[in-house]
């Protein structure tokens, strides 16, 4: 046997499996192109068009339908003389106002011509409006402006005013700007202003969640291209549909959790693909999704989580609102920190909950104590350490809870439950 021996390998070429890999069709979504394709279709017509919203929840395929919709309309446009078209992206995952998503488009404008980037700051909101009204100009013709992840602006939204707006305004005569607004979150939607609504919603797209038969079509020639001949067991890409259909309906979770089962049996060197990696691969996934959710705890919910952490690593769990408060405080005091209302902290246990990451149990005990609530952690004191730890701000208290935990022998048996 040689040093150097190639790895057994499921995978063919993995990368149909990547995030970034755009599909040669688009499956299951044909009322939605439909809709999608009458929606742009004025553009070629060189009639009027109206702003298209495309909402539905993550993994739903709005990016992936808005590619290739904008590819065949560029494509086809390039046919026609009279048509003239640019489309531009701006994805607004970073950009947290109206005022830096004009910023954005003003750069993504001026990049297209070659042009330097204007600075992201120190510009008045009405200049920074008037120097894309100007790149929009000297652009002309019709001007495709998809704003992926919208809702990240807030409320914020006198850009998805302005911008329609550029139509009728006088600096704009020959320029004819077309937004595409894409948005996971519903609650955006409802909270827009009824002008910014009735101007930017004026078509709209449902994305709904996929059902399992959807994504087992959906991953089934991604399967193909990914793996090697006979190595997947029938029962893997069922599976996978079968987990995100009942979870999120994503597409991208499903596609997920089979790139994850085929790396769980390469590093197994199985020779299959079986269904029962398909399940490591949904725990695997589930427990880094609860450790990227408490990573991304603000200060107080790592605090208020680090109370809770104390009671568990003494075994008072499910302990009650009133003493974890008090802990809480203490915790504070001791890293010299503001704390915030009881009400708050009931406010982030309520977020934790969410998140799947603690438990909440209503009790009602006789009229004299009313109702309250009571807590405990709903994933491994262990796991929760291990974020805490690599917080420097909750390192120390993190190695108290710790020893506290040894000494109660407590880490050993939480973990062998998980
Ligand atoms: N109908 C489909 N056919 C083929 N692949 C799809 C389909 N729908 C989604 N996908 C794939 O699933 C993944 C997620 O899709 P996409 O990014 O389009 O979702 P999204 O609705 O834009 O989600 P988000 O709001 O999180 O951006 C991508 O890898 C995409 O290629």
């Amino acid at each position: 046997m040689g040093m150097f021996e190639r790895d057994q390998q499921v995978f063919a070429d993995a990368t149909p499996l990547d995030d970034s890999y755009e599909p040669e069709d688009i499956r299951e979504r044909d009322d939605e192109l439909e809709k999608y394709q009458r929606a742009l279709q004025p553009i070629i017509d060189n009639r009027p068009t109206s702003n298209i919203f495309l909402y539905g929840k993550t993994g739903t395929g709005k990016t992936v339908a808005t590619k290739f919709m904008l590819s065949h309309l560029e494509s086809d446009a390039a046919t026609y003389d009279d048509v003239e078209l640019s489309t531009i992206w701006v994805s607004c995952e970073n950009l947290s106002s109206s005022y830096q998503v004009a910023v954005a488009l003003v750069n993504e404008l001026r990049l297209g011509q070659g042009k330097d980037r204007i600075s992201t700051t120190g510009y008045s909101q009405q200049r920074v409006f008037d120097l894309l009204y100007d790149e929009l100009d000297s652009l002309g013709g019709t001007v495709v402006i998809v704003l992926d992840e919208i809702d990240n602006i807030g409320q914020s939204d006198d850009i998805l005013y302005g911008l329609p707006r550029a139509r009728s305004n006088d600096y704009v005569e020959d320029v004819r700007p077309v937004i595409v607004g894409i948005s996971n979150d519903f609650q955006f939607r409802e909270n827009l202003s009824p002008k910014v609504k009735d101007t930017l919603a004026e078509k709209e797209i449902l994305f709904p969640p996929y059902d399992a038969n959807q994504l087992r079509s959906i991953l089934h020639p991604r399967a193909e291209k990914a793996f090697h001949d006979d190595v997947l067991e029938d029962d893997v890409v069922p599976l996978c549909a079968a987990f995100a259909a009942q979870d999120t309906g994503s597409a991208r979770q499903a596609i997920r959790l089979l790139r994850e089962a085929g790396e769980i049996a390469q590093a197994e060197e199985a020779e299959a693909v079986t269904g029962d990696f398909v399940r490591d691969a949904q725990d695997e996934l589930e427990k880094n999704q609860l450790y990227q959710g408490m990573q991304e705890l603000t200060t107080q919910g790592h605090a208020v989580l680090c109370a809770l952490a104390y009671h568990q690593a003494l075994d008072e769990v499910p302990v009650r609102s009133r003493d974890l408060y008090d802990r809480y405080i203490k915790i504070c005091d001791r890293l010299d920190a503001d704390s915030v209302s009881e009400r708050r902290v009931r406010d982030h246990l309520s977020d934790m909950n969410m998140l799947g990451l603690i438990s909440v149990y209503e009790r009602n005990e006789g009229l004299s104590a009313g109702r309250y609530h009571e807590y405990e952690l709903d994933v491994p004191l262990k796991a929760v350490l291990d974020v805490l730890l690599s917080t420097s701000r909750f390192e120390d208290v993190a190695n108290i809870i710790q020893s506290t935990a040894e000494d109660n022998n407590l880490l050993q048996s939480n973990l062998s439950n998980y």
